[in-house]
């Protein structure tokens, strides 16, 4: 394990004042003005910010099955560079991830590459195929402690199984991730439903689809007192349906993705399937409701839905194209270029939304502390006032569908500790040994 102790200086913790911060034997071993720690790794920190490790609570990883396009190693070398401490693992694997076996798996592969912490999540369903509950308890009780499950990809459609899954979870804490799509109502469906998608003559995605299963699974959590994590939101309707839920007092709790919180439909009319991604992008209306629903605490956290895809999946018509895009890499940029540069969020906000209730809402003990002495050093040093230009060729990912290539971008991890170790410094992945 980790020997060597790191003394982070001159940082400002959540952006405060300067301040120098000592990493020892995994933990926060001191804060203070001036500290001095003969041994230690001196770490210049001079206009950085130092906001705990990222918790990315919807994150694709692939492997096992579709190694091709991600493994556990290359997609937490791209967490690590993007400031993730942890990432929950999706269950849409080949097999997928409905048993012990599998979600143990997941778990001890992200363990071996020791980039970032994987917590596995489970499917709801049986080869996510809506039908008949997997076996929660064996994958809580597991050596991964699975507590979100999700047949992400996917909805949980049948009302009866989403009612006997909330009440499942409820004996260890469990909650379920919905990735909220009405199939009958998307049924072929390639774009946001608005009068842009009747003239591109690409099947529309309508509001709807999203927001009744949102609605119904409110009332359902509420009615068994349990609790729900709504997936990606993206539209101005969810956010108000989420609202209305949380001012009841239900137990309910939604992630927002970086790229709706950027970008729209109009992209569609590129036809460039680098922007197919499911839920689809939306109008400039929804893209505000998003950003003032994750400022007042709506929306709970920031979730990439890092969804890699190898070349030949997207590289071909819209219609025929995968959905999806990565997210771990440029998660912390997009999140400061349209919410704290535009005054929305501060560092503290973001601390929250993206390490500290993510952390909570998926029940992981070690993630999501703040920067104080004796905390686990799971810690992100994050340098806002740089900008860099996005290369889909650099990425850490296998995959190279950034939608972001070309764009110039604020921030960048300088780096990522893990327990007290660098996975990330000087802004790269660090291969040290100590
Ligand atoms: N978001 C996506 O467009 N795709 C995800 C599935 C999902 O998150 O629904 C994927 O697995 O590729
Ligand atoms: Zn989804
Ligand atoms: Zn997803």
């Amino acid at each position: 394990m980790s020997s060597t102790s790191y003394l982070i200086k001159n940082v400002r913790i959540l952006g405060g004042e300067a301040t120098d911060v000592l990493l020892e034997a995994g933990v926060v071993a001191a804060i203070g003005v001036g500290l001095d720690a003969p041994g230690a790794e001196v770490v210049d920190a001079e206009g950085l910010v130092a906001l705990p490790g990222l918790v990315d609570l919807h994150t694709h990883l692939r492997e096992p099955g579709r190694e091709d396009a991600e493994t556990v190693e290359t997609g937490t070398r791209a967490a690590a560079m993007g400031g993730f401490t942890a990432v929950h693992a999706m269950a849409n694997t080949d097999p997928v991830a409905d048993t012990a076996g599998v979600v143990e798996q997941v778990h001890r592969l992200g363990r071996e590459a020791g980039y970032c912490d994987v917590y596995a999540v489970g499917a709801v369903t049986v080869g996510l195929k809506g039908e008949r509950l997997a076996e929660l308890g064996a994958m809580a009780d597991s050596a991964a402690r699975v507590r979100v499950f999700s047949d992400d990809g996917h909805c949980v459609s049948d009302p009866l199984l989403m009612r006997r899954a909330l009440e499942y979870v409820k004996a260890f804490d469990g909650v379920i991730a919905q990735h909220a799509q009405d199939p009958r109502l998307t049924e072929g469906a390639q774009m946001n439903e608005s009068e842009l998608s009747g003239r591109l003559g690409l099947a529309g995605w309508p509001a709807v689809a999203e927001e009744a299963i949102i609605a119904r699974d409110c009332l359902l959590t509420a009615h068994v007192g349990s609790r729900l994590h709504v997936c990606h939101v993206s539209t101005a309707g969810s956010v108000e349906i989420v609202r209305d839920a949380k001012s009841k007092g239900w137990n309910v709790t939604a992630e927002a993705c970086p790229h709706h919180l950027l970008l729209t439909d109009e992209l569609a009319a590129t036809y460039n399937p680098i922007y197919k991604v499911n839920p689809p992008l939306r109008s400039a209306a929804d893209v505000e409701a998003l950003r003032a629903g994750l400022a007042d605490g709506t929306i709970d956290i920031v979730a990439t839905d890092h969804a890699p895809h190898p070349h030949e999946d997207k590289d071909c018509e819209w219609a025929a194209a995968a959905f999806g895009m990565l997210g771990l890499e440029t998660a912390l940029s997009i999140v400061q270029h349209t919410m704290v540069d535009t005054g929305l969020l501060d560092w503290a906000g973001v601390a929250e939304r993206m390490s500290a209730a993510p952390a909570r809402i998926g029940q992981v003990a070690d993630h999501g502390h703040p920067i104080e002495v004796g905390a686990p050093a799971n810690i992100t040093l994050y340098d806002p006032a740089a900008t860099r230009t996005i290369d889909a060729a650099e990425s850490a990912s296998l995959s190279r569908n950034t939608p972001y290539a070309g764009m110039e971008l604020p921030g960048r991890i300088e780096a990522t500790f893990l327990r007290g170790r660098p996975t990330v410094l000087d802004g790269k992945l660090w291969e040290g040994t100590a």
